[in-house]
């Protein structure tokens, strides 16, 4: 089974202003709202490609009803900590371009956070834990790092999705796949990652560090793959982008789905990469159909 852990899920709260004047009485041209938080994201795209997975983390308050609500219509399983306060809810402002504010979330206690230890205790061999998004400022800050310890001795696969130096530490507990951003991965490094071969270096010390896939991701620039024996690049195809929120965690499912349904890691970076596309070029995210309809316009090259 895959278990996908948000421990500060959000209501993304969606708004497009053509026209936006900071300081003035601004009026939408469009408005929606989705459960948000990255596992979250990843376990609505594995749905959507056929993977079935159970959402674990904190929720609290009338948004934390909305998102556990919303995803059993979906037929998503969750297993949500109850905390006190409320979910945050998370803005995305799309203008000329696109302005994310994303609140702090309710505090969690020690008692909460010990269920969720519990949880990933219950692991089993051969199951997957995805930790993705931010840890939020009640938590131990290496919070990823104990819960992929635990999860190691239990057997199975974790695979990570964070921001910061943080994922430095995370990665001597051997995860399977790790997908930064090329600006995550610059920052973890103190250094500016602006090309594919800039970033393959550092890839490759994460993978010295101990994970086991690394995947770069360089939004319209595509992404790399980084293993013990190559490294590919993946170019994407053009579009509109109408929303990237969410296309980097559509890349983790898409890969994730493949990878769990036929083994192949080149297969899965494509499909990976075909799902974060077909995010940004959708409304909302990414649906089965426009999924398939990328995967073949992917192209992929060995570099390495
Ligand atoms: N403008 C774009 N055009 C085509 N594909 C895109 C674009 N932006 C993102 N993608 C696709 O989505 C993948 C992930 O995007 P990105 O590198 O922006 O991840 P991210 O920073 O984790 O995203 P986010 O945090 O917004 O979810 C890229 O590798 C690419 O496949
Ligand atoms: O504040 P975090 O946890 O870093 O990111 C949360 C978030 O921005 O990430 C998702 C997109 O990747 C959104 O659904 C959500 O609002």
């Amino acid at each position: 089974m895959i278990y996908t852990c948000t421990l500060n899920p959000s209501v993304d709260y969606i708004l497009h202003v053509n026209d936006f004047q900071l300081g003035d009485l601004n009026r939408v041209s469009f408005e929606a709202h989705y459960p948000g938080g990255k596992g979250i994201n990843v376990s609505r795209v594995l749905k959507r490609v056929g993977v079935e997975s159970q959402v674990l983390g904190f929720i609290g308050g009338f948004t934390g009803s909305y998102i556990e609500g919303f995803l059993r219509e979906e037929g998503i399983s969750t297993n949500f900590i109850r905390v006190n306060g409320d979910t945050r809810i998370n803005i995305k402002l799309k203008t000329k371009s696109e302005t994310e504010i994303n609140g702090q979330g309710p505090e969690i206690k020690d008692s909460q956070f010990r269920q969720l230890f519990k949880q990933v205790e219950s692991l089993q061999d051969g199951d997957i834990l995805v930790l993705a998004g931010s840890i939020p400022g009640s938590l131990p800050g290496n919070l990823y790092q104990s819960l992929s310890k635990l999860a190691k001795k239990q057997g199975a696969k974790v695979v990570v999705d964070m921001s910061g130096k943080a994922l430095l530490d995370v990665v001597k507990q051997e995860p399977f796949f790790i997908k930064p951003n090329h600006h995550e991965l610059g920052e973890m490094f103190d250094v500016i990652i602006e090309t594919p071969e800039e970033a393959i270096p550092y890839g490759q010390k994460l993978l010295e560090f101990g994970a086991k896939h690394v995947v770069i991701s360089m939004a319209e620039k595509g992404a790399l793959l980084v293993t013990k024996d190559a490294v590919y690049q993946a170019s994407v195809s053009k579009g509109t982008v109408k929303n990237s929120v969410g296309a980097g965690d559509s890349l983790v499912a898409g890969f994730l789905g493949a990878y769990v349904q036929d083994g192949d890691i080149v297969q899965a970076f494509r499909t990976g990469v075909a799902s974060g596309s077909a995010t940004a070029f959708s409304l909302e995210l990414c649906t089965w159909e426009d999924v398939q309809s990328l995967v073949p316009k992917v192209e992929i090259k060995r570099i390495g």
